[in-house]
């Protein structure tokens, strides 16, 4: 059993459907404190500053801890979760029939070790059709997710060529955490 550092339905979705055991807690870091705009810099302060703040809550004598933090990036700009439509639209337009990345950073500690993981998805995309994304976007599913993007959901047609595991892309990179745990 491990605790999830998280508030992500995804994060816990990925665990569920790798068969890993884990409670669920997520914390409250504020990601506007952290300063850089670089894409992989900005993913690991956000992972290290939520790491703190529940291992000073928690630590890891009753079970492990698992935090994470994933941001897209495409032509160089760090693109976190929309804050409005707008927001969700510049960054769906910016990506579409464009080389995206997904980044995401891992923090797994237990008694015994520790696990920290960078790892990268990248996706080229073919131009995504206007009326599909204005659907998506009005149905809200684009909120709560790096680059408002879906890649298991609305981007999965448009997928020309993919470099890495599609659970990275989606917020933690099971494959890695298995091998390690
Ligand atoms: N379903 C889905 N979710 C994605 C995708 N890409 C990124 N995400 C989610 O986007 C969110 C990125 O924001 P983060 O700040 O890393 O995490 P969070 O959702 O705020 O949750 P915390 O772990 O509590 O910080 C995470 O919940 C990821 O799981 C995707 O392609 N599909």
């Amino acid at each position: 059993m491990i605790r999830l550092g998280s508030n992500s339905p995804t994060r816990a979705l990925i665990l569920k459907n790798f068969g890993i055991d884990f409670i669920q807690n997520g914390g409250d870091f504020d990601e506007d404190s952290i300063k850089t705009t670089n894409p992989k810099s900005f993913c690991y302060e956000a992972t290290k500053g939520k790491f703190d703040e529940l291992y000073k809550k928690y630590g890891v004598d009753d079970m492990p801890l698992l935090v994470a933090d994933s941001v897209v990036t495409a032509n160089n700009k760090l693109l976190r979760k929309a804050k409005d439509e707008a927001d969700a639209r510049a960054m769906l337009e910016l990506q579409s029939g464009n080389e995206t990345s997904v980044i995401t950073c891992m923090i797994y500690k237990s008694k015994e070790k520790e696990l920290i993981d960078i790892s990268i998805t990248t996706y080229e995309f073919d131009k995504f059709d206007k009326e599909h994304m204005d659907e998506y976007i009005k149905s809200g599913e684009c909120f709560g997710k790096a680059g408002a993007i879906m890649v298991e959901g609305f981007c999965k047609p448009y997928i020309k060529n993919v470099k890495g595991y599609e659970s990275t892309a989606m917020g933690l990179c099971a494959q890695k955490l298995i091998a390690f745990m």
